[in-house]
């Protein structure tokens, strides 16, 4: 007979949710076949996994809730509760008896308990390698009005400890804790590294700290300690989630990423490790290892100017745990005090006591902080946008300065959501692109006003831009069949990025299709006046 252990709790899940639990039919159960037909019947399989956050919205905790339970009835029913219950096995009756309600709810709360207590133990004892790194921060010269927390969604975030107003400074770090390029040059890499022809410091320093994170005596020791074992960029996205990237963006950066990565660890081993064992140990200079010390650098990295003007790239112990928003309270850190001989993070917009503290990563696309930091921001991100690959315009034959500036700049599109003139010739879309085609169509002056032939080229200008971003929406891989909620972390930011770019395209065909009608409708107007007078 199957007991409450057959309802699992399992911690070792993705970071951005707080627990799972499996429910499962053990095998061994005398009534296996049974109640696997049962739970068959019921849509279910022997082993279910539902993954909880802690602020689910209510309707999903309904449906998940009575789930579990149906699953859970099944798994526990006694010998007699089965013989009656086969009879009722296709029907949609869910209750069995008192007794067997009784022990489903209760193993479900038990697991649940289980699940978020050992979630929370395994959080907190996260928390003491973040409380070691503060401590050691501070005594080495960190000045911090910010604590470590664990946040949601985003593994561990800074939290204001007090309230924060403008111009005041959040962290202070001195540049005697901040891992530069001057580390390499101290360490018995540089004699082999120097010789390299090419190698950038990025690289020398990536490989120093492949090594680095192994060394018990490193001074760098508990900040090394404080790094998540896996990063969970796009550069370790599984074929699952490549698959699902049809038709995106995404696909080609994280493609051409990974295509570099490969191709610079080809170039530098094995060569390093069987010329120079004793300073490159083949364990420690694998691919695997190579990829975590990438995206550690690519999602962890800052790029900051010294007093002596050069800019490093860098990491910063505890100023890692700040993470990105799209409405950042700190915009500019990026330059040493020279007086203080240490990098100063100062507020743009106040931050209250409790409220986590967000930094600006820069100006980058959900593309871009998929494949080198593994999110995307919540919100509408300004810098999503589609480039378009334009035939710049025939230059005239006789002065090339016809060409203007609109027709130079690389062309882009956005979600038209953005934009608040939707009006006739403008549709929502950027004004760049609108008159750089129009230009390609009819080099003489293009006014926008509602004459025939404007409306007539306005009309082919729309159908065609229409053809090309039907085109692209066409093109994007399938992800209706995707389970969102019960996938692999890779899977869900790729369909999640498919679907941000398919509302992308939508929007804009949503343009064309109302900018269409518009100019249909003026070009009716003025031919209705012609004839009229
Ligand atoms: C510099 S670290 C910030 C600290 C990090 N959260 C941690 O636990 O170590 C950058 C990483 O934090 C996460 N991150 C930063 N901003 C985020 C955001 N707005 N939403 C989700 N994850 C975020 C991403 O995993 C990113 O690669």
């Amino acid at each position: 007979m199957a007991t409450d252990k057959a309802l699992l709790y399992d911690t070792n899940t993705e970071t951005d949710w707080d627990c799972s639990i499996v429910l499962e039919l053990s095998e061994d159960d005398v009534f296996f076949d049974k109640k696997k037909k049962l739970l068959q019947n019921k849509g279910f399989s022997t082993k279910e996994r539902v993954y909880f956050k802690s602020s689910l919205d209510p309707k999903w905790m309904n449906t998940t809730v009575k789930a579990l339970l149906q699953i859970a009835r099944i798994i526990l029913l006694d010998e007699v509760e089965l013989y009656f219950a086969e009879d009722n096995g296709c029907s949609p009756v869910e209750y069995y008896s008192h007794k067997n309600e009784i022990v489903a709810l209760n193993s479900i709360i038990s697991s649940i308990d289980n699940s978020i207590t050992s979630s929370l133990s395994k959080k907190n004892r996260s928390c003491d390698l973040e409380e070691d790194l503060l401590k050691w921060g501070e005594s080495n010269g960190v000045q911090t009005r910010l604590q470590i927390a664990y946040v949601q969604g985003a593994g561990r975030g800074a939290i204001a400890k007090e309230d924060l107003k403008v111009g005041d400074m959040a962290l202070e770090i001195p540049v005697s804790i901040i891992i530069s390029d001057k580390l390499v040059h101290e360490s018995d890499m540089y004699h082999v590294l120097g010789k390299i022809d090419g190698i950038s410091s990025e690289t020398m320093l990536l490989l120093w700290s492949m090594k680095e994170k192994h060394n018990c005596n490193s001074k760098f020791k508990i900040y090394f300690d404080s790094l998540p074992e896996q990063f969970n960029t796009g550069l370790s996205f599984g074929v699952e989630a490549i698959m699902n990237l049809d038709g995106t963006l995404l696909l080609e950066e994280v493609t051409q990423a990974r295509e570099h990565l490969h191709a610079q660890y080809d170039e530098l081993f094995p060569t390093l490790c069987n010329d120079h064992p004793d300073v490159f140990p083949p364990e420690l200079y694998t691919w695997e290892h190579f990829l975590w010390a990438c995206e550690l650098w690519y999602s962890n990295s800052m790029k900051i100017m010294f007093s002596d003007g050069k800019l490093r790239t860098c990491l910063i112990p505890i100023a890692g745990f700040l993470n990105h928003s799209l409405c950042p309270h700190i915009m500019q850190y990026g330059k040493v005090d020279t007086a203080k001989n240490s990098l100063q993070f100062h507020l743009s917009r106040p931050c209250k006591t409790g409220e986590e503290c967000f930094l600006s990563y820069g100006n980058l696309s959900s593309s871009h902080l998929i494949t080198f930091y593994g999110f995307y921001p919540q919100g509408d991100n300004p810098y999503d946008v589609i480039p378009l690959d334009l035939d710049a315009p025939e230059a005239d034959s006789t002065e090339d300065t016809s060409m203007s500036d609109t027709d130079r700049i690389a062309h882009m599109v956005r979600g038209t959501w953005h934009s608040k003139n939707h009006d006739i010739f403008y549709y929502g879309l950027p004004s760049a692109l609108l008159n750089h085609l129009r230009r390609s169509r009819s080099p003489v002056l293009q006014t926008k006003t509602l004459l025939q032939e404007n409306l007539t080229d306005e009309l082919e200008l729309l159908e065609d831009l229409h053809v090309i971003f039907d085109d692209m929406m066409e093109n994007f891989a399938d992800t209706d069949h995707v389970n969102r909620e019960n996938t692999s972390w890779d899977v869900k930011l790729a369909v999640d990025f498919t679907i941000l770019q398919r509302s992308i395209v939508s929007s804009i065909l949503t343009s064309f299709h109302s900018g269409i009608k518009m100019v249909k409708y003026e070009f009716d107007r003025c031919m209705a006046e012609e004839l009229r007078g």
